[in-house]
């Protein structure tokens, strides 16, 4: 995951402060040092990192915190503040047209991620009632147009094309297009190069030119470091941008990117991507991301995540037979396909507060979980409907048969049985207290994951 190496670091840097009662200025001037070599190595630009421990040291040694109680506490508030402002503050949402439709051109370097991050805004977009339209400008990679098709599908979002043509006259008729179908948002994704060249900037300032977008988002990824950063500074310097998308923020990228962009170009992140699937996008919250960097977690963004991607009518339906006591295995079923729509595990699970650090200390990877997952689903893909649905015992040959059938064995069965039958009897606890027993929907079942 992103920033684990600086989150580690900064934990190191704020432990010394911890164990002392008070702090003296030698303290803060040495845990400023240590934050700054964290900053350095996770590849934060050299004047940011030095402009940000300048101002952390400077509100950290004033009386407020030197006279402080709970100094260390202080001083982490103070980082977590100047992250978060660092970042840009408050998030900045994207333009939107005084008449329809909001024009969004997307542009980057080849690989950034511009085509999936297309279309996994439409996909978002969409979700909230909006009627996008893809279009497909990168006419010099036929792999792209049929990439975007692909993803527009996956997004259910109509996708304009026509073929190898003119991407600028392709936008132009894309967006009348937009206008004769009643899209509200018009997606433009553009070609990339692998280089900032004068053919690829010619061609976007005609296409800016020629439909005039409301937003221009540049993409870049994240896991190039202060490569992203200058490739943003070059963008806006040629063409203007009002935002970045941020992507492969779920690789191991050391931060840098991240931190770096809205200091150095004045230009904040909206957008974040954390996976190569439809839904792994986030909006970018500053506040959020400097919690999740000083591991405190990210409760926010999760919930939201989970309103937006779960089944809000199959959620009720659980709730309902949960509410009756009828949970059986295929409910079991249908708990961890909701699971699995917020992402992998450990991504869920380090979105708690403290989370992060115990996953790191139980070593648990993603993988791990998913296998663990993946047993219990084998397990009960081999039931029978009918033992699925508790209708009959599960006896020893009937043990011997589904172990063998998934490819477990007998114990791993046993244990699901154990598990089923601890949800039952926590239900039966809540008795009668609908609202507490619906309160425990999305929770995953007990023993799901790895001891
Ligand atoms: N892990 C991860 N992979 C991503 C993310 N976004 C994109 N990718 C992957 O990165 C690769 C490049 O993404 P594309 O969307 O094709 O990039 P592009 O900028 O459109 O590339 P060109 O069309 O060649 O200019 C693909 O394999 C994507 O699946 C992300 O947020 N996380």
């Amino acid at each position: 995951m992103a920033f684990e190496g600086l989150s580690d670091k900064l934990s190191n840097a704020f432990k010394r402060l911890r164990s002392k009662g008070k702090l003296s200025q030698s303290d803060v001037k040495e845990a400023m040092r240590e934050v700054r070599l964290a900053l350095l190595e996770a590849d934060v630009n050299y004047k940011v990192a030095k402009d940000f421990v300048a101002k952390v040291s400077e509100r950290a040694v004033g009386a407020e915190v030197m006279e402080s109680l709970t100094p260390a506490q202080h001083v982490i508030k103070i980082v977590n503040e100047e992250l978060t402002a660092l970042m840009g503050g408050e998030n900045v949402r994207i333009a939107s047209a005084p008449k329809p439709p909001t024009i969004v051109m997307l542009c980057g370097l080849q690989g950034s991620g511009k085509t999936t991050h297309a279309a996994k805004l439409a996909h978002m977009f969409k979700k909230q009632g909006r009627r996008p339209l893809l279009v497909a400008c990168d006419v010099y990679r036929p792999a792209a147009i049929t990439q975007l098709k692909v993803m527009g599908e996956k997004a259910g979002v109509s996708v304009f094309e026509q073929g190898q043509g003119n991407p600028v006259k392709i936008a132009k008729e894309a967006v009348k297009h937009a206008k004769d179908y009643g899209n509200d948002l018009v997606l433009l994704d553009t070609a990339g190069r692998l280089h900032i060249d004068e053919t690829l900037m010619d061609e976007l300032k005609r296409i800016k030119a020629e439909v005039g977008p409301h937003e221009i988002l540049l993409v870049v990824d994240a896991m190039t470091g202060q490569d992203a950063v200058n490739v943003a500074k070059a963008f806006d310097e040629a063409l203007g941008i009002d935002g970045v998308v941020l992507t492969k923020l779920d690789g191991d990228t050391r931060g840098g990117a991240a931190l770096s962009v809205r200091a150095v170009t004045g230009k904040p992140i909206k957008f974040a991507g954390t996976g190569e699937k439809i839904e792994e996008i986030e909006v970018f919250h500053p506040e959020r991301m400097a919690s999740r960097i000083l591991g405190m977690g990210d409760v926010l963004s999760l919930i939201e995540k989970a309103e937006s991607q779960l089944d809000v009518k199959k959620a009720e339906q659980m709730a309902r037979r949960f509410s009756e006591n009828k949970m059986d295995y295929n409910d079991m079923l249908d708990q961890f396909a909701q699971v699995r729509k917020l992402g992998p595990i450990k991504q869920i699970l380090s979105s708690l507060p403290g989370m992060d650090k115990h996953l790191k200390e139980a070593d648990i990877d993603d993988s791990q979980m998913d296998k663990q997952m993946d047993r219990t689903v084998a397990i009960i893909l081999s039931m029978t409907k009918r033992e699925r649905a508790c209708v009959d015992a599960i006896n020893p040959s009937r043990k011997r048969r589904i172990a063998a059938g998934s490819g477990t064995k007998v114990e791993d069965v046993n244990r699901l049985i154990k598990q089923l039958e601890q949800m039952q009897q926590m239900m039966k606890q809540f008795g009668g207290k609908g609202k507490k027993r619906r309160r425990m929907m999305g929770m995953p079942p007990p023993g799901a994951f790895p001891r």
